[in-house]
C-alpha cells in the first residue's frame, strides 16, 4: 500500500496557481525529489504533503504518519539539545529514540549544549534528528542539505538510504545535489514556462499553469 498519494493536486498561494493536476504515489522504500527555481512552489508542495496547506483541488491521501523538516527547527532555544528533542519525542511516544537520533546525526557530543548555541549546520542536523526520532514512515524534507558540510551531507544520505531500506519513504525538495537513487523527479518549472508535463516516469502531471505575477 502507498505511503503517500497525491491525486490531481492543485496548489494556490496568494491567488496564484503554483501547480495543478499533480499526481504521484510514494511507495515503501520510495523517494521523490522536487526541483525547480526559487518561488516555483517546492516548499508549498512539501507543506501540502504535510497537511499544512490545503490543496485548492485534488486530494492528498495516506494513513502513514509523516514527519516534516523545514527551515524552522522548532526546538526550545534555552534547553539542552537532548531535552529539546525529548519534548517532541515524548509527544510522539518515542522518548527512547532521542539518543539514537543524536548518534545518527553525529550530535551526541552536543546533547547537553543549549540549542541557542548551535551553529547553522548543527541546527539543521538537530532539526533532522527530530525527524529521525519521530519514527514516522514518511519523511518530508524541505532543503535538508542546507548548511551541511560534506560529512554531514553523507550522513544525511546514509540515514535516508537506511530509512528507505526499512520501508520508509521520502519526499525531498532540494536545490543541492543529494544522492537519492531511483527517486521520482518532480520538476516545477519557471514562471511563464507554460502548461505541459513537468515530470516523467511514474509521476503523472497532466498540466501546470501559473497565474499572472
Ligand atoms: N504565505 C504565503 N502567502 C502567499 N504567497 C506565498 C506564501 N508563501 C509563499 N508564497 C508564494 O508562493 C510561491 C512559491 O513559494 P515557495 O516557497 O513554495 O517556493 P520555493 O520553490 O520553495 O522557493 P525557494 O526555492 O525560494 O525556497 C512564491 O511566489 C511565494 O511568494
Amino acid at each position: 500500500m502507498s505511503l503517500l498519494v497525491f491525486r490531481d493536486v492543485t496548489c494556490e498561494r496568494g491567488g496564484r496557481v503554483l501547480f495543478e493536476g499533480l499526481s504521484f504515489a510514494l511507495e515503501p522504500g520510495g523517494a521523490a525529489l522536487v526541483t525547480g527555481p526559487n518561488g516555483a512552489g517546492k516548499s508549498s508542495l512539501i507543506r501540502v504533503a504535510a497537511g499544512l496547506l490545503r490543496p485548492a483541488a485534488g486530494a492528498v491521501e495516506g494513513e502513514a504518519p509523516r514527519a516534516l523538516l523545514t527551515e524552522v527547527a522548532s526546538l526550545d532555544e534555552e534547553l539542552p539539545l537532548a531535552e529539546a528533542l525529548g519534548f517532541w519525542a515524548r509527544i510522539d511516544g518515542r522518548a527512547d529514540a532521542v539518543a539514537d537520533a543524536l548518534i545518527k546525526t553525529a550530535l551526541s557530543d552536543l546533547a547537553e549544549v543549549p540549542v541557542r548555541l548551535l551553529s547553522t549546520g548543527q541546527r539543521r542536523r538537530a532539526a533532522f534528528a527530530r525527524v529521525v526520532a519521530s519514527g514516522a514512515p514518511v519523511w518530508l524534507l524541505d532543503e535538508p542539505a542546507n548548511g551541511l558540510d560534506s560529512a554531514a551531507l553523507a550522513r544525511l544520505e546514509d540515514a535516508i538510504a537506511r530509512h528507505r531500506a526499512n520501508g520508509g519513504g521520502v519526499l525531498i525538495a532540494s536545490h543541492t545535489q543529494i544522492a537519492l537513487p531511483d527517486a521520482k523527479p518532480i520538476h516545477l518549472p519557471f514562471p511563464g514556462e507554460g502548461r505541459g508535463p513537468v515530470a516523467t516516469g511514474p509521476i503523472l502531471v497532466p498540466g501546470l499553469r501559473r497565474g499572472s505575477d
